[in-house]
């Protein structure tokens, strides 16, 4: 008897503690308001199983959450509403839905809700990418473009690029002289990093304390932090200090390292500010810092901030799309042959390609724009709903996390013929595979550079860093690799990285092409 009143006491207890357990979970984490979804007239869309309390977080944290994603809008449909505890996030994975959300909603998705470490320069307030959009963001874009990206600031630092890619080309010569492979990643990273440090600095890299090996480090150190950032991110306030306080020393400790690089160039740049005849982006927000008066004020964090941003947005993506896209040529010498075939008939074989030639040069710009459409380097672009709002006839709740998969619309059966397949064709005016086919109304399908008021401002200068290199290294040289084919496995990671990156090594196409090449900068 005793036994039994101990085993319904035990039962009670259990029952009880299983009940509060229910109710506090309701009220921590209780669902979006029920009178939102009748005040729309609409649901929201349609969710995946999930776990208790974690809710989707797991589907949202594979390794390749791109591909992982993409099953799943293949069972559940372009619109699909998640939840990570409590918080709303949807995907979104058809060129369609994308394009309803750009043009009815742009504003309204204009803004990230990154988490914040006051004084971090990489997700700190002052980070531009995650800065609202409001007048800081504006005042910085205006000076991005005008200073750095646009098509007026891209022609007066074209010499600087120019040098950069003789030195590619001569680091490739080497190692093609050696029988030596070539880290083509490595090497591409080395490119874009040296130039957008000149673009941006005025000034090479310092050769004295190793300031190049230093700030590459710090951008992989970064890269790699990107992930950790994401997951802060998805969990949202109240959970994103706890997310946060997670990483929050490894991310002080990668911010401190490109604070103290940064600021020595700043300090530098202060001394020297009367020596610059061309005022550069530093010295331009130099002097808004300075500036009592300015439009925006902005601090000593903003601009290193700033620089952060760009090194980080405009360097591994350059450097990843590069390798991929040599990784299809290689696999593909009939592509190869029709490319070096357009650059020698347009450039000649006695001087190198530059930059000034790709206009006149539409397969190359074409293969260029088959690689990012295959493998975007950034497959998955995050924003957030500021507002409630309806759409594909579903209510989308407000702070609900856009999170987009152009992995998924860029391979889109529905809107590309054979979206598989590595072909260039598909992006010549007039192909049958080409865009006056494929240019259906009312759809997003082509997004590498995401879209709208957030979308890249980099994707002129991210178009001639691929262009110039993947031409380069067509033009001058052949490339043996070990096996048959380049494997092209991805991995995981928010970036889309090759899972086995591309070596190969560099054989110089003819002696007389070599003999007789003329660089650029020298003629
Ligand atoms: C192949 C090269 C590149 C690719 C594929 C690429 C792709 C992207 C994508 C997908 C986004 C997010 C867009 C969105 O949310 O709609 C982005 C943002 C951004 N990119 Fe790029 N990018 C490239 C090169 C560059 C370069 C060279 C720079 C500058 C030097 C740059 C600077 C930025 C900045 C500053 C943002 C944030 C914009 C904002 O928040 O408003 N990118 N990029």
């Amino acid at each position: 008897m005793a036994a039994l009143i101990f085993d319904f006491q035990y039962c009670f207890i259990i029952t009880l503690l299983c009940l509060l357990s229910l109710l506090c979970y309701y009220f921590i984490f209780k669902h979006p308001k029920n009178s939102r979804l009748v005040a729309y007239g609409c649901d929201l869309p349609p969710s995946p199983p999930s776990l208790p309390i974690i809710g989707h977080l797991h589907l949202l944290l594979s390794s390749l959450a791109h591909k992982s994603l993409q099953k799943l809008s293949s069972k559940y449909g372009p619109l699909i509403h998640f939840r990570v505890f409590n918080f709303p996030v949807v995907l979104v994975s058809s060129a369609c839905v994308a394009y309803e959300i750009f043009k009815a909603h742009d504003l309204n998705i204009s803004s990230r809700d990154n988490p914040s470490i006051d004084d971090s320069l990489l997700i700190g307030s002052s980070v531009f990418g995650s800065a609202p959009y409001g007048d800081y963001f504006k005042f910085m874009k205006k000076l991005l473009v005008t200073k750095l990206l646009g098509p007026q600031a891209l022609e007066r630092s074209r010499g600087i690029r120019t040098n950069e890619l003789e030195r590619f080309h001569s680091i490739l010569l080497d190692k093609a002289m050696k029988k030596e492979s070539v880290e083509v990643g490595k090497e591409a990273t080395k490119l874009s990093n040296n130039s957008l440090w000149r673009m941006c600095t005025g000034r090479s890299f310092s050769e004295e304390n190793g300031e190049a090996e230093r700030v590459r480090g710090l951008v992989t150190e970064l890269d790699g932090l990107t992930k950790k950032v994401l997951f802060a991110t998805l969990l949202r306030t109240p959970l994103e200090k706890l997310g946060i306080s997670l990483f929050k020393k490894e991310i002080m400790c990668v911010s401190n390292s490109f604070d103290e690089v940064l600021e020595r160039v700043l300090v530098e740049h202060e001394q020297n500010l009367d020596e610059h005849q061309d005022r550069d982006m530093l010295d331009v927000l130099l002097a808004a810092y300075g500036d009592e008066k300015a439009e925006h004020k902005i601090t000593r964090n903003h601009i290193k901030a700033f620089f952060v941003e760009i090194f980080f947005a405009g360097n591994d993506t350059s450097a990843q799309s590069i390798q991929w896209t040599m990784a299809e040529i290689i696999n593909k010498p009939t592509i190869l042959e029709r490319l070096r075939e357009e650059i020698d008939s347009v450039v000649g074989k006695t001087r190198l390609i530059q930059e000034t030639d790709l206009p006149k040069l539409p397969y190359l710009q074409a293969v260029v724009k088959e690689g990012l459409r295959l493998h975007p380097p950034l497959p998955l672009f995050v924003r957030t709903f500021q507002e409630g709002c309806k759409i594909g006839g579903f209510y989308i709740p407000e702070k609900t996390t856009l999170l987009g998969n152009a992995y998924v619309m860029m391979r889109d059966p529905n809107v590309w013929e054979d979206p598989e397949e590595f072909k260039p064709e598909r992006f010549l005016p007039y192909s049958r595979l080409g865009e006056g086919e494929e240019r259906r109304e009312n759809t997003l399908k082509y997004i590498p550079f995401g879209s709208g008021r957030r979308g890249c401002p980099g994707s002129n200068l991210g178009y001639i860093f691929v262009g110039t290199a993947v031409g380069m290294m067509v033009q001058c040289f052949d490339w043996k690799i070990k096996g048959d084919r380049v494997n092209m496995d991805e991995a995981g990671g928010l970036n889309l990285t090759m899972a086995h990156p591309l070596k190969c090594t560099p054989v110089p196409r003819s002696q007389g092409l070599l003999a007789n090449l003329q660089m650029p900068s020298s003629s």
